[in-house]
Order: structure tokens, then C-alpha cells, then sequence
């Protein structure tokens, strides 16, 4: 299983930006939930526009769907500014950026995504643009390469990254503003789907928005896309209209149970339970049992069960919390005090 077949995955699939780009809040006020960044960021948008200036470096740090383009739309939009869109993959050579920088507007916003994933080179001469809007651009080759100054018109530079530890200090302190965004509470992801139903002209019932919220791991981008599945199956098999039932028959459909866990999830933590006992056990082993790749395992299924408190990784491998027993409606094995006599297993066809 990859990234792209799940339905729970908080990366975009590239058919989908064209709809994301429909739902997407366009001013500060219109944005959901992240209180202290929009409190915040307003502070820093207001002033900079009563001074008449260009705003100060922004970076958003935060976990894929949680709205850090949408920010950046809106921080042009309330500037009253273009916005440029690139990634850090996208620039290979300082010569790349050298290009973008040297054709900004002034007062436009340049948003770099994935900023941690540029190259060093590039990265330099961003620490320059950043604090004294000017870059040198390199003529020529070897011993006879001269570095031409060229000034900059004054920009603002909105910077994401999913982590911002995995910044290089200096370019991380060259951000006048560093929002970090959490993920949303339930009923903020309640209003995120209403307000995506109002757009799409779907109709939804209170607690279908409540059901759709809750299976939407903390992820507006989820979220949107739930509604889209769940939306389908209500104008195929009922009226149209989202109700807790139809949304609940909906996602069972798409295998995304009342927590957000989808089937891969399920199947680690099944194959824990049922296989080991509740662990401890090796990555490798848990990952074999459930006939994928490791990375696939570590990567893709862990990251939101530990964040769930379903499971935890420890020294000794992969252990169940109780809670994971809960969820899948299993009883944990009594612990057995060592040396007790055992059950059949102790002496069994292959017991010692
Ligand atoms: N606070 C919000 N209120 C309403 N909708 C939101 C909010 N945040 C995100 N969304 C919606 O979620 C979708 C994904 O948001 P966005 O593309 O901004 O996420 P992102 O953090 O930039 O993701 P990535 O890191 O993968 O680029 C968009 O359709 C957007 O409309």
C-alpha cells in the first residue's frame, strides 16, 4: 500500500489540488481553528501594512493538510500582493532561485514549500536575499567567475516545512514570525466540513459533519475529502443529504473506522494484538506479518497510532497500549507470574 491508495493520507494527490484550491479559506477571518497563529499573524499583517512596508518572513512549521499554503494565500491576499509558488525540491541550483528572487515585485510573497528540502548552495543565497534583499548572481567559471550584486525589491518570504527543527539555525532565525500549526480540534474540523458542504452545495446534517470531523485525524485535507467520498455514496444510495448514518455507512464502505484508523492501520495493529501478544515486537517481524514493507509500516501506518496513544515504540519494538485492545474489542492476556504452569502453550508439540 502507498501513500496515494489511502484515503486517510494527509499528502494532496495531484487530481485534488484543483478542488482544494475551491475550498480554500481566502482571508484571515475565514480561517478555522489555529487561534494563536491567526491571532498572531493578524498582529504582524496589520502592522506591517499601517507602516506601509512589506511583511516580515513567515515560516509555518506543521504536519502535511493542515493549511500552511492556505496561509500563505491569504497572508498575499491580505497584503494585497502576488504570491509566487515554489518548493525547496524544486530548486536544484542557486541559479534557480537566483532567477525567481531577481523577478519578484515588490511586496510580493514567495512561498517556499518544503524549505527544508533546498540545496545548500541555494540555501546561502537565500540567507542573503532574506536580510539584505540582494543576492550575487555568479558570472563565468572557475578563477575568473565574478560575483555580480544585484539589490532585490524588498519581499515577503513564507517559508513551510513539516518540521522546523530540521532548519539550519541560521536560516531559521532569519524568520521575523514562526507559526507553529497544530492539529485541529473536532469541532473545528466540524466547521471545516460544514463550511466545505456549504461550497460544494451538499447538504449535511449536524451530526454528519460531527461523524466526518471525527474520522478526519486532526486534518482539514482529510476532512474535505471524507465529505467528498461520503457526498458520492449519499447521492448514490439515499438522497443526497449527509446524516451521521449515511456518513457512517459511507466511511465503513472505505474501511476508515470512528477513530480515522483506515485498513493498514488496523491490520498493524491487529497483527500486534492478535499475532504478539500486545508485543514487544521487532519492526521487521510486525512488518512481515502484515505482508508489507517496513518503511511502509514505520512511515505511513505508525506515526498516526502513536499519536493516538495506540501504540508506542520502545527499545525492545513495537508494544500495544491498552487502549489499542479497546479500540479493536480485545481482551489483553493475563500476565502469567514466570515459572507458573503454563497454559498449552508451555507444553505444546513445540514447547521445551
Ligand atoms: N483552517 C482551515 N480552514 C478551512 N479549510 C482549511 C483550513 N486549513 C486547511 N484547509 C483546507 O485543507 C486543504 C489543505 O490545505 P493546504 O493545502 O493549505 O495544506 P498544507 O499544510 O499546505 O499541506 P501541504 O503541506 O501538503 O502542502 C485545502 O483544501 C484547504 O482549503
Amino acid at each position: 500500500m502507498t501513500h496515494e491508495d489511502r484515503l486517510v493520507d494527509a499528502q494532496a494527490e495531484d487530481e485534488e489540488q484543483a478542488v482544494e484550491a475551491a475550498l480554500r479559506p481566502k482571508q484571515l477571518g475565514e480561517f478555522i481553528g489555529q487561534p494563536k497563529v491567526r491571532e498572531q499573524l493578524d498582529l504582524v499583517l496589520r502592522a506591517a501594512r499601517a507602516r506601509g512596508g512589506t511583511a516580515d518572513h513567515v515560516l509555518l512549521s506543521g504536519a502535511p493538510g493542515l493549511g500552511k499554503t492556505t496561509l500563505s494565500m491569504i497572508i498575499a491576499a491580505e497584503m494585497g500582493a502576488p504570491i509566487r509558488i515554489t518548493s525547496g525540491p524544486a530548486i536544484q541550483h542557486a541559479g534557480d532561485l537566483a532567477s525567481i528572487l531577481s523577478s519578484l515585485q515588490e511586496g510580493e510573497v514567495l512561498f517556499l514549500d518544503e524549505i527544508h528540502r533546498m540545496s545548500r548552495p541555494a540555501e546561502e543565497m537565500l540567507y542573503m536575499a532574506m536580510e539584505d534583499f540582494r543576492v550575487d548572481v555568479i558570472v563565468g567559471k572557475g578563477p575568473g567567475a565574478t560575483a555580480i550584486p544585484l539589490q532585490l525589491p524588498p519581499f515577503t518570504l513564507v517559508g513551510a516545512t513539516t518540521r522546523a527543527g530540521l532548519l539550519p539555525p541560521p536560516l531559521r532565525d532569519r524568520f521575523g514570525f514562526t507559526a507553529h500549526m497544530e492539529f485541529y480540534e473536532p469541532a473545528e474540523l466540524e466547521q471545516v466540513v460544514r463550511r466545505s458542504a456549504q461550497l460544494l452545495e451538499v447538504r449535511t446534517d449536524p451530526e454528519g459533519a460531527v461523524e466526518i470531523a471525527g474520522r478526519s485525524r486532526g486534518t482539514p485535507r482529510i476532512a474535505n475529502r471524507l465529505l467528498r467520498r461520503v457526498r458520492d455514496y449519499a447521492q448514490v444510495k439515499a438522497d443526497g443529504v449527509i446524516t451521521r448514518e449515511i456518513a457512517s455507512a459511507a466511511l465503513e464502505v472505505y474501511e476508515v473506522d470512528e477513530r480515522g484508523l483506515d485498513r493498514l492501520d488496523r491490520a498493524v495493529l491487529g497483527s500486534l494484538l492478535k499475532l504478539f501478544g500486545g508485543g514487544p515486537v521487532g519492526l521487521s517481524t510486525l512488518a512481515v506479518a502484515v505482508g508489507e514493507e517496513r518503511e511502509t509500516v514505520e512511515e505511513v501506518a505508525e506515526p498516526f497510532l502513536v499519536r493516538e496513544g495506540l501504540l508506542a515504540r520502545t527499545p525492545r519494538g513495537r508494544v500495544a497500549t491498552p487502549a489499542a485492545w479497546a479500540h479493536l474489542g480485545l481482551t489483553p492476556p493475563q500476565q502469567t507470574p514466570r515459572g507458573a504452569s503454563g497454559g498449552p502453550g508451555q507444553q505444546g508439540l513445540f514447547g521445551g
